[in-house]
């Protein structure tokens, strides 16, 4: 996309076409302008419940990786923050770049991490189905937590060790006792804007919590994303990197802070 070319970053052949929806008036992901966030006194601290048993499985769906959870209980979900309901953990998975100078999707005050996790949650008071819950208004509520190149991420090591047995697309892993909760920062602040999934069906139906503070991962854990692969096995190798969406315009949203 444009921004990208403004980012001087090459633009992945997934998103060379003008990915925008018609009339797509709350896309992302966004740049935050920290400095024109506006502090909500009246937003509550997120609540974040996660059971290691509903994980399922990982696997490689040709775009990115995910981590799946069972969700036919509310055993595993957030509330609280600007949300009005609970909403169910359904999947984690993230967005990276080839090299550490790019990969996240949102940035702050232009600023590009290397890469970012994004939890995907459905409104289960409102919504039987995530399925269902994905093209409605706040029906979604993804967290986004921003990695940075520092300390080795202990918890992160349990997902990258498995990572070689989904090089391919479309394959699984089957994963157990895993809990996401490991992957926050222990600083609750956030910024919170109504906003879409980044990929299509690029619904309009996403209530972004961005975590201010970004998790620390080493060089080695990053490259091992990097060793996964678009393509299905016996096809011609195309390293998953790059698999981000370009910014998409503010369209006079405004991004609240948790934090003054
Ligand atoms: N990248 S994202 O906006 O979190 C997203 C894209 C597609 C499906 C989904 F559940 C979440
Ligand atoms: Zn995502």
């Amino acid at each position: 996309g444009d921004s990208a070319r403004l980012l001087c970053l090459p633009v992945h052949p997934l998103w060379q076409s003008p990915i925008t929806i018609p009339g797509g008036s709350r896309q992302s992901p966004i740049n935050i302008q920290w400095r024109d966030s506006v502090y909500d006194p009246h937003l509550k601290p997120l609540e974040i419940r996660y059971d290691p048993e509903t994980c399922l499985h990982m696997w490689n769906n040709g775009y990115c990786f995910l981590v799946e959870f069972e969700d036919s209980t509310d055993k595993s979900y957030i509330t609280g923050g600007p949300l009005e309901n609970n909403y169910r953990l359904k999947q984690f998975h993230f967005h990276w770049g080839a090299i550490n100078e790019w990969g996240s999707e949102h940035t702050v005050d232009c600023k590009v991490f290397p890469a970012e996790l994004h939890l995907v949650h459905w409104n289960s008071c409102k919504f039987a189905s995530f399925e269902e819950a994905v093209m409605e208004a706040n029906g979604l509520a993804v967290i986004g937590v921003f990695l940075k190149i520092g300390a080795h991420h202990s918890g992160l090591q349990n997902l990258v060790e498995v990572l070689p047995s989904i090089k391919h697309k479309d394959t699984l892993v089957e994963f157990d006792e895993f809990d996401p909760s490991c992957l926050l920062p222990s600083c609750p602040d956030y910024w919170t804007y109504s906003g879409s999934l980044t990929t299509p069906p690029l619904t309009e139906s996403v209530t972004w919590i961005i975590k201010k503070k970004p998790i620390e991962v080493d060089e080695d854990q990053l490259e091992m994303f990097r060793m996964l692969l678009f393509n299905s096995f016996g096809d011609e190798e195309q390293r998953m990197v790059d698999n981000f969406r370009p910014l998409q315009p503010l369209m006079g949203r405004t991004v609240r802070s948790s934090f003054s």
